[in-house]
């Protein structure tokens, strides 16, 4: 059998998002958060920090030279009056690394700048879906290649997902192109199983899974493209990425992610490491209009609008439910 091409990435990706799973399920279970919000005011918290700081050091070390192109950077933790923000967030990575030093954290922090488009470039969410987080619901820390453009490689966290299959609680998801998408427990992340999307053919039986948020996704409007599919059952409403996992090992066939606010640009990291899980798994993404994800314009989906992932045998009615409820 060959080998993978991307075999190194995909376990140091796993490893890393597994390591920072530690941090974060630590901090949330301490219930000081050091909640600070940003200039749009969207929260984030010592936890997403520290998460960044562990992931930009695995792939730094491991691949120098990647750009990484992560949700945060640390230019609110180096202000004088966030010093005991700061001193949290070394005090949590020390936790896994004893020798970080202050600087060392923010530099770390701060390898996910990059913004520009590039040949291989890694994208990071540190903790996707912080308002789950504090909420102490879904969360995902999310990781993802890009080659090209193309996502490669993905290593997908949902430390509080759990399963009707047995106690564990806590899931890393993985997919390598080309080589199907496999799940794990957080407790044991090299015993990986292979998940598959639903085989779910008709709409009518669909279950939808949607945001927690309704800025993030226009509930109402998901509500009629239902009705037009002809779906009863009531939505999963789920903070994060978790959604696309929970398509991709076939507990529900459609996450909608419908435009809200006009000029909303959804962020590379939001989407990565999802949509190639669901798409090994054996579904299908585009945005709203039908086309495929398009992840070579740097850090925004800058020509796609909104998100449709689905079972992939639903994938056809599902877009041309929601062309419909546009016009
Ligand atoms: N207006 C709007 N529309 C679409 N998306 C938005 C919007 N505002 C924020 N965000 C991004 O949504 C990310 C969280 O999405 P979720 O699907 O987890 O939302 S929800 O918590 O389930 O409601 C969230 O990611 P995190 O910041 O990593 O939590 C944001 O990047
Ligand atoms: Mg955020
Ligand atoms: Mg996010
Ligand atoms: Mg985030």
């Amino acid at each position: 059998m060959a080998t993978s091409p991307y075999s190194e990435e995909l376990r140091i990706a796993i490893e890393a998002v597994v390591e920072a799973s530690k941090i974060c399920r630590h901090i949330q279970s301490t219930e000081d958060f050091a909640e600070l919000s940003k200039n749009d005011k969207s929260p984030v918290t010592v936890a997403d920090f520290g998460s960044q700081a562990i992931v930009c050091k695995a792939i730094q070390e491991a691949f120098p030279g990647d750009p990484i192109i992560a949700e945060e950077d640390s230019a609110a933790l180096r202000l004088p009056d966030q010093i005991s923000v700061l001193e949290r967030v070394v005090k949590e990575v020390k936790k896994l690394q004893p020798a970080a030093s202050k600087e060392d954290v923010l530099s770390w922090i701060d390898q996910g700048v990059s913004r520009d488009p590039a040949p291989r470039t890694w994208t990071l969410d540190p903790i996707d879906g912080t308002k789950g987080f504090l909420r102490k619901e879904q969360y995902a820390i999310a990781l993802a290649l890009l080659i090209d453009g193309q996502v490669q490689v993905a290593a997908l966290a949902c430390p509080n997902l759990d399963t009707a299959e047995s106690d564990d609680v806590g899931f890393v998801f993985s997919a390598v192109r080309g080589e199907g998408a496999f799940v794990a427990s957080l407790s044991s992340p090299n015993d990986r199983r292979s998940i598959q999307t639903s085989d779910c053919t008709s709409a009518k039986e669909a279950r939808f899974c949607e945001s927690v948020e309704s800025g993030h996704s226009d509930h109402s409007w998901s509500s009629e493209i239902a009705k037009q599919l002809g779906i009863s059952r009531d939505s999963v409403r789920l903070d994060s990425q978790a959604k696309y996992a929970v398509v991709a090992r076939g507990e529900a066939e459609i996450y909608l992610r419908l435009p809200t606010k006009p000029g909303y640009v959804e962020k590379i990291w939001d989407h990565a490491a999802g949509c190639l899980v669901i798409e090994e798994a054996g579904g299908t993404v585009t945005d709203v209009h039908g086309y495929p994800l398009d992840f070579s314009k740097g850090a925004l989906l800058s020509e796609n609008q909104g998100v449709i992932a689905t079972n992939g045998t639903l994938h056809e009615e599902v877009a041309a439910a929601v062309k419909n409820g546009t016009a």
